[in-house]
């Protein structure tokens, strides 16, 4: 009876319940691939009344001018859903979706092709040695991550005062230059397939002038061409330079290893997973087996990394095997040798060295905020469960030795028992210091380096990525 007299709360918005999702429902919908920019902004506001009034909700495309915040969600494209193109002989903008929800096959060539072009473009740049200084003196011997990372906020504040002002007055000390430059070649990569071109070039004329003029304060570039380099040993798959075996952490399962030295600020490879929406991902995949541990999130896209049953790949031959599917968490941001990074391309997320890399060290990342560390948690109680364990035994043994005592010495010992006893409270603050080591990291915190400056120039800012293993609250939150 009780629930009975309890009012109706107000309607939750669900998390898909937005304006860039309808507009991605809206184009999804259509028979079309894609729509002009009136026409989508359109279906997207019909779409919005019809299930507002389906759902009891407050519409999301409000206020007096639906069709304007419509028109800006599409323009802003922060969550990239959307290639803006014009076709030929046609005046208005059309839209088209960045990537086909679910196509496992699309995702694989996609993931083919910017390997191949990271191979063939970026790798000799990043693996050659400069024919005048020998590999020891070449390669960046210490990764000076905290100053880049103190110069990574700067230049965010610096592009955003830019981007309000126009304006650029500040003096940023660069940080060593880094191995030789990716910059033009990712561009390549950027443009690997038709259907992110429109995108990247729409953003290159937005950050163009800021970019710009941010990088030549981090001048001397460093301006090596190949045929300065030394080329014998550029590896030529991914099967040269990392390799999968048991982890060194405890219970870490397999981890990632190096096979060469690898050199720091340098793209490794993809983080491969089948696109779909959070909710598709919610309903398809969330809870099916080991799903949600391996699957990252791009924005709000999930790229799903494992198979039906929700188990990773483990057959190398597969072309849905990923190396970088095991790569194991640090205990600290700040010790990650290696970075998920937001890529240019619609669905890219590029795994890139921090620091210079041994031979066979394990590679380690750090996954994000709201991952669900749920392994510290049983490490934890293992320790808990060790000491105490350990306590038991040590009561045990004094108690032992008092049983002695007195079957020897009969009524004597009666009064300096107590001064054996309690001493087992040790203090435990191994878990506070375990808790200490998590540094909750801002998302919009990225690791630029003087070269990933460079592909900004040509993207949106790169993001640090999260893996999707977020808990059961936060989905229930957003
Ligand atoms: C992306 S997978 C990494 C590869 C995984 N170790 C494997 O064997 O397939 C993420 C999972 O690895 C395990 N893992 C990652 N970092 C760990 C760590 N520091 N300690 C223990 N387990 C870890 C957790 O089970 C986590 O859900």
């Amino acid at each position: 009876m009780e629930s009975l007299k309890r009012k109706r709360k107000t309607p939750i918005q669900p998390r898909w319940y937005n304006q860039a999702y309808l507009l991605f429902l809206a184009l999804r919908q259509h028979a079309q691939d894609s729509l002009p920019r009136t026409e989508l902004i359109e279906a997207a506001i019909e779409l919005d009344k019809k299930i507002g009034v389906e759902l009891q909700l407050p519409r999301v495309f409000r206020g007096k001018t639906p069709k304007n915040s419509a028109s800006a969600t599409l323009t802003n494209n922060s969550d990239r859903y959307f290639v803006a193109f014009k076709p030929e002989g046609s005046k208005s903008t059309h839209f088209k979706l960045a990537y086909t929800p679910g196509n496992v096959d699309g995702a694989v060539t996609e993931y083919q092709n910017w390997f191949k072009k990271l191979i063939e473009h970026d790798w000799p740049f990043c693996f050659g040695v400069p024919k005048s200084i020998d590999e020891s003196h070449y390669h960046t011997p210490v990764s000076h991550i905290d100053e880049l990372e103190s110069m990574d906020k700067e230049l965010v504040d610096l592009k955003l005062i830019d981007e309000e002002t126009n304006k650029l007055q500040t003096s940023t000390e660069p940080p060593p230059p880094p191995p030789p430059t990716t910059a033009t070649t990712t561009t390549e990569t950027t443009t690997a397939t038709t259907a992110t071109e429109t995108t990247t070039a729409t953003v290159t004329t937005t950050t163009a002038t800021t970019t710009t003029t941010t990088t030549k304060q981090l001048e001397p570039e460093p301006l090596i061409t190949l045929d300065q380099l030394d080329l014998t040993n550029i590896p030529q798959s991914w099967h040269d330079i990392v390799q999968v075996k048991p982890s060194l952490i405890p219970f870490g399962g397999n981890g990632l290893f190096a096979k060469r030295k690898l050199p720091y600020n340098t793209p490794i490879g993809f983080y491969f997973g089948v696109p779909m929406t959070e909710d598709e991902f919610d309903s398809l995949k969330d809870r099916v087996g080991r799903s949600s541990e391996y699957s990252i999130m791009y924005r709000r896209t999930v790229l799903d990394a494992t198979d039906d049953q929700g188990q990773p790949v483990m057959d190398p031959s597969s072309p849905r095997y990923c190396p970088f599917h095991f790569m194991n968490e640090t205990s600290s941001q700040k010790t990650a040798s290696v970075a998920f990074v937001e890529g240019a391309v619609v669905n890219q997320i590029i795994c890139w060295t921090k620091k210079e890399i041994e031979k066979d060290e394990e590679l380690l990342v750090w996954y994000g905020k709201d991952v669900h560390r749920y392994w510290t948690k049983e490490e934890e109680e293992a320790q808990q469960q060790q000491q105490q364990q350990q306590q038991q035994q040590q009561q045990k043994r004094k108690n032992c030795k008092k049983e002695k005592k007195s079957s020897t010495t009969t009524t004597k010992s009666n009064n300096n028992n107590s001064s054996s006893s309690s001493s087992s409270s040790s203090s435990s603050n191994s878990d506070i210091l375990a808790k200490d080591e998590f540094v909750i990291i801002d998302e919009s915190s990225a690791y630029f380096s003087t070269t990933q400056l460079q592909i900004q120039r040509d993207s949106q800012p790169l993001n640090q990525i999260t893996l999707v293993n977020y808990t059961k609250e936060q989905v229930e939150r957003w």
